[in-house]
C-alpha cells in the first residue's frame, strides 16, 4: 500500500529497522528521556497555540467593548504567553537538535565499527552491486537520516494535534449554517466552517502537489548536475600536471560548460516550475485570509458573535488549513528521505551480506612453529577462475621468495591471499604466533598528517625516538625530508613515486616486522637505488622473512627462492 511519496510499510519497516538500534542501545534512557521531552514541548507548544487563539477573542472583544481595564489585563496575559511561547520555542529546536546530534553520533559510530570490523570496507568492493560511495553514507546520509526523521515525525505530531485542536475550535465557533434547499425545506449544517476549511485545505493541497511534483524530481536533478560539475573541477586538480603535460585545457573547458549547461538548463526549468507555484500559494494563501473573514460575517452582522470571535475564526481557520499543508509541503521532504533511508538499507544489507558470506578465504592459523606454512592453497578469481592450484610453500626467518609471472598472473593477489584479505581461496596458510607483519605495495598510502605521521603509520610496534627516524631516512636517501617532519602537507602530492616507495622503506626499517611484503615496491627506482634498499634490508632486518612480487630481473639477485606463476593454475618454486 503506497501512502505518499512511495512510502509503504515496507520503507516504514525498513526505517524503523535503521532507527531502533540508538533508542534501544545502551543510551536508550538518555535518548528515550530527551524523545519525551521534546515531544511534550511540542505538545505545549500546541496548547500555547490555543491559548493564543482565545487570547484573540478576549482582546479584541475589549476593543470592540471600549473595556480598557480588560484590555490591559489581556495585555498581561499575552506577556505571559509570550514568555512560556519563548522558553517553549528555544527549547524545542535546542532539545531536537541535541537528539539529532546524538543520534547521528551513536549511529555514525556504530556505522563505522561494521565498516571497518573484519575489513568489510575492502571487502564491500569484491562483491558484486557494491554499494557506491561508503563515504558518503556514513558522512552525509546519516545526517540526513536524522535530521529527517525527526523533522518529519515530529512535524507530523505536532500537525495532527493542531489540526485537531483547532477543528475543534472552529467547530465551536462556527455555529450552524441553515441553507434553503427550495420548497420550503432547509438543511442545517453544524459546524459549517470546519467543513470548509478542510475542503479548502484539501483542494489547496491537492492542487499545490500537481502544480508543485515536478519540482521533487527538478531539484533532485539539480544536486546531481551540480555534483557532477564540482567532480568535473575536482579531477582538474587532482590531474593538473597530467592535463597540463597533454595541454588538455581546452579539452576540459568544453567538458566544464557541457556540465554547467545541464546545471543552468535544469535551474530554468526549476525556475519557471516554482513561479507557476508562487502565482498558485500566494493567490491561494491572500484568499485564506477572506475566506474565512467572509464566511463568519453573517454570525457577526447578525451580533451572533463579537469581534474576537470572528478573528478567532479566522485564525482557528488558518491553523487547520496550515497543518493539513504539512502534507503536502513535506512531499518533497519525504521523497529524499525515502531515499536516504532505500540507501542506508543497501549499504547495511552490503554490510551484512559481507559478514555472512561463505567466502571468506584461506585458514589462517596461529601456531608456535618457526615458518610460515602454505598447504594445498587454490586462489580463484571472484567469477571463479582458478588462478593457483594447489600451492605448497614454506618460508622461516630470514628467507626470501621472489613472486614472478605475467602480468595478470595472481602475484598481487598471493600476496592478498597471504594477507588474508583475498576471500576467494581455499587452503591452509600457518604463520608464527605473535609476528608481524609489514606490506609494501607499489604506491604506498601516505595518510594526511605530518610527515612523521606518515612515516610511523599505522603506528609502530615500540616508541621512536627522532633519532631512529632521521637514521631510517638518511638510510634510505631521504636526508632531504629531515627538517620536514612536523610539516603537514597532502604528502601523496608532493612527493615523487620513487620518494613516497623509499618513505615506505624507511616504515620497514622503523618497524622491522617479522615478515615483509613488497608487491613491486621498487617500481619507480632506479636499479642502484633499488640494490641500496635491498641491502639495506639484509643488513638491518637480518630475521625478516621477505616476500617480492616484482618484474625486474635484477631482484633475482636479492632473493633466495622464486616462485612463477602462470596465471592459470600451475606454479614452479626455484632456489636462486
Ligand atoms: N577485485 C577484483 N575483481 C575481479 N578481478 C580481479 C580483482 N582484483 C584482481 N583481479 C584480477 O585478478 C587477476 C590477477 O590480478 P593481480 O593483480 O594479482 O595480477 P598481477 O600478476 O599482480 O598483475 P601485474 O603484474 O600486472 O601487477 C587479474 O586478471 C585481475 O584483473
Amino acid at each position: 500500500m503506497v501512502l505518499l511519496a512511495g512510502i509503504n510499510l515496507d520503507f516504514l519497516k525498513d526505517c524503523w529497522q535503521l532507527a531502533r538500534g540508538y533508542w534501544f542501545s545502551e543510551e536508550k534512557w538518555r535518548a528515550r528521556g530527551l524523545t519525551a521531552v521534546i515531544v511534550t514541548l511540542n505538545l505545549a507548544y500546541v496548547y500555547i497555540s490555543v491559548l493564543f487563539n482565545n487570547w484573540y477573542n478576549r482582546f479584541y472583544n475589549a476593543l470592540q467593548n471600549f473595556d480598557s481595564e480588560e484590555f490591559f489585563s489581556a495585555q498581561l496575559e499575552f506577556s505571559v504567553l509570550a514568555g512560556i511561547y519563548i522558553i517553549v520555542a528555544v527549547y524545542q529546536l535546542y532539545l531536537q537538535q541535541m537528539l539529532e546530534i546524538n543520534w547521528r553520533r551513536w549511529m555514525t559510530q556504530q556505522y563505522l565499527d561494521s565498516w571497518l570490523a573484519k575489513r568489510t570496507y575492502y571487502r564491500l568492493q569484491l562483491i558484486e552491486n557494491n554499494t557506491d560511495n561508503p563515504d558518503q553514507r556514513i558522512s552525509e546520509d546519516l545526517r540526513l537520516f536524522t535530521n529527517y526523521t525527526l523533522r518529519l515525525s515530529l512535524g507530523l505530531l505536532r500537525a495532527m494535534v493542531t489540526l485537531v485542536c483547532f477543528i475543534a475550535i472552529l467547530w465551536q465557533l462556527s455555529g450552524t449554517l441553515t441553507v434553503p434547499i427550495g420548497g420550503g425545506t432547509e438543511v442545517t449544517i453544524f459546524g459549517y466552517m470546519v467543513w470548509v476549511a478542510l475542503l479548502y485545505a484539501i483542494i489547496g493541497t491537492w492542487l499545490t502537489h500537481k502544480i508543485g511534483k515536478p519540482l521533487t524530481k527538478l531539484n533532485f536533478d539539480q544536486q546531481r548536475y551540480e555534483a557532477d560539475f564540482r567532480f568535473s573541477l575536482v579531477r582538474l586538480r587532482e590531474n593538473s600536471e597530467s592535463i597540463a603535460f597533454y595541454g588538455g585545457e581546452a579539452r576540459e573547458g568544453q567538458s566544464f560548460m557541457d556540465r554547467f549547461g545541464s546545471v543552468l538548463d535544469n535551474f530554468w526549468q526549476i525556475m519557471k516550475r516554482q513561479k507557476q507555484l508562487t502565482w498558485f500559494t500566494s493567490g491561494y494563501a491572500q484568499i485564506a485570509v477572506i475566506v474565512p473573514l467572509l464566511l463568519a460575517a453573517p454570525r457577526y452582522f447578525a451580533k451572533e458573535i463579537q469581534l474576537g470571535g470572528l478573528v478567532q475564526t479566522s485564525l482557528a481557520f488558518g491553523k487547520v488549513q496550515d497543518s493539513l499543508s504539512f502534507f503536502v509541503e513535506s512531499y518533497p521532504l519525504l521523497a529524499e528521505w525515502k531515499a536516504v533511508v532505500d540507501r542506508l538499507t543497501g549499504f547495511v544489507g552490503n554490510m551484512e551480506k559481507v559478514n555472512a558470506s561463505t567466502d571468506t578465504g584461506a585458514t589462517i592459523h596461529q601456531a608456535a612453529a618457526p615458518a610460515l606454512m602454505v598447504s594445498d592453497l587454490n586462489v580463484d578469481l571472484p567469477d571463479g577462475r582458478r588462478l593457483l592450484s594447489e600451492l605448497n610453500l614454506s618460508l622461516t626467518a630470514g628467507d626470501s621468495l621472489l613472486v614472478a609471472g605475467p602480468s595478470g598472473s595472481g602475484k598481487s593477489t598471493l600476496l592478498r591471499t597471504l594477507a588474508g584479505l583475498w576471500p576467494y581461496a581455499q587452503g591452509d596458510i600457518t604463520v608464527p604466533e605473535g609476528q608481524s607483519s609489514l606490506f609494501l605495495p607499489q604506491k604506498a598510502y601516505l595518510p594526511l598528517g605530518t610527515l612523521r605521521e606518515v612515516l610511523l603509520y599505522p603506528g609502530p610496534r615500540q616508541p621512536v625516538n627522532d633519532e631512529d627516524i632521521y637514521m631510517a631516512m638518511s638510510l634510505c636517501k631521504l636526508e632531504g625530508l629531515k627538517e620536514q617532519l612536523d610539516r603537514v602537507e597532502e604528502w601523496s602530492h608532493v612527493l615523487s613515486l620513487g620518494e613516497q616507495q623509499r618513505i615506505a622503506f624507511v616504515r620497514a626499517l622503523i618497524h622491522k616486522p617479522d615478515w615483509l611484503f613488497m608487491d613491486e615496491a621498487t617500481s619507480a627506482l632506479d636499479e642502484p637505488t633499488e640494490r641500496v634498499l635491498y641491502k639495506l634490508l639484509c643488513e638491518h632486518l637480518p630475521n625478516t622473512a621477505m616476500i617480492s612480487v616484482g618484474h625486474r630481473g635484477t631482484l633475482n639477485s636479492y632473493h633466495k627462492k622464486k616462485l612463477t606463476l602462470d596465471g592459470v593454475g600451475r606454479w614452479s618454486l626455484l632456489t636462486l
